[in-house]
């Protein structure tokens, strides 16, 4: 087979580059991250990432290895069918009926919510969303523990977050973040507030455990408002920029949050930020989490 004449093949390396692209967006992984944690040179990366790159099995692995999924998901187009088949029947439901549909399938299968979650909330979202601003104002007002979930798990790991990526690359950080909520979510059957890292929702047995034990809400704002909070603090972490706020790092900023929307939106209560005073958004917090009792 001539590989790179034939268009089907373009496009099926196409498609690749773009799951690749789209994987590492989601774990907020530079592309220099990824190679360092892969083995993978960050050129060779750069041309799978655009379709040019005729990839091998092991490298493939190496790339997905270091992004923590299997190589199957980076390939299959709906690694669930049945999910996929019962997520189309619950989107023809209204709001009303999707509250039902939940509390059924939370009773009939067991899963039914740990006792307490609404007294312990997690607040999710891109850099620069508020969490720590807000987060901290809606702990005094409650009058629980304000927890920040990234300072938690450098605390127990006994090192920094660069450290910790460093050693044991994203999967190590993972498994720390996963020990440091469920261990937050023992220690506060009274109620806390809890920030976390921007890519917590990028791991779905991570977000399941994290929604299984906290209140989530999502702290949201445009992308341009990400960027100038962001670039106010003096610290550009996840998006691709030694430079400050250029038209690059913006267009990796819009590719993170497009590529996490889906997933932050499966938070129970959505709080936008967007043209909005801190006070203000305090306020619509307050509103949007369950009463302390
Ligand atoms: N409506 C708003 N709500 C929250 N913060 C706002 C709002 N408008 C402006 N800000 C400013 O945006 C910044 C948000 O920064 P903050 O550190 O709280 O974000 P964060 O979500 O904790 O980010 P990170 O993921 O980097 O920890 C603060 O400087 C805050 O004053
Ligand atoms: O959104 C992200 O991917 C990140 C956000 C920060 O809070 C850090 O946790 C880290 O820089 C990754
Ligand atoms: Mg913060």
């Amino acid at each position: 087979m001539q590989l790179m004449t034939d268009p089907e093949a373009k496009a099926t390396l196409a498609e690749l580059g773009t799951r690749v692209r789209a994987w590492r967006a989601r774990r907020g992984m530079t592309r220099k991250q990824l190679a360092a944690d892969s083995g993978l040179s960050e050129r060779f990366l750069a041309d799978v990432e655009g379709g040019k790159g005729n990839v091998s099995i092991n490298s493939l692995e190496a790339a997905a290895r270091a992004l923590n999924i299997t190589i199957l998901e980076l390939l299959q187009d709906a690694p669930r069918p049945a999910l996929a088949r019962v997520q189309s029947l619950l989107g023809r439901l209204d709001e009303g009926q999707l509250d039902q549909a939940y509390a059924l399938l939370a009773a009939s299968f067991g899963l039914a919510d740990e006792q307490g979650r609404e007294k312990r909330v997690a607040l999710i979202g891109l850099r620069g969303a508020g969490k720590s601003t807000l987060g901290a104002q809606l702990a005094a007002g409650r009058g629980v523990p304000f927890v920040e979930l990234d300072r938690e798990i450098e605390r127990e790991a006994g090192t920094s977050m660069n450290e910790i990526l460093l050693l044991h690359g994203q999967a190590g950080l993972r498994r720390l973040e996963r020990r440091a909520l469920l261990r937050i979510a023992e220690d506060n059957a009274e109620g806390v507030v809890m920030t976390t890292g921007g890519s917590i929702v990028s791991e779905r047995e991570t977000f399941d455990l994290l929604q299984s034990r906290f209140w989530c809400v999502w702290l949201k704002a445009s992308p341009e408002e990400h960027m100038s909070r962001v670039v106010a603090q003096g610290d550009m972490r996840p998006f691709d920029s030694t430079r400050g706020a250029t038209s690059e790092a913006l267009d990796d900023l819009r590719r993170i949050l497009a590529s996490r929307e889906p997933l932050y939106a499966r938070a129970d209560a959505v709080v936008d930020t967007a043209a909005r005073s801190v006070k203000q958004s305090f306020k619509d917090l307050e509103r949007a989490v369950p009463a302390p009792r």
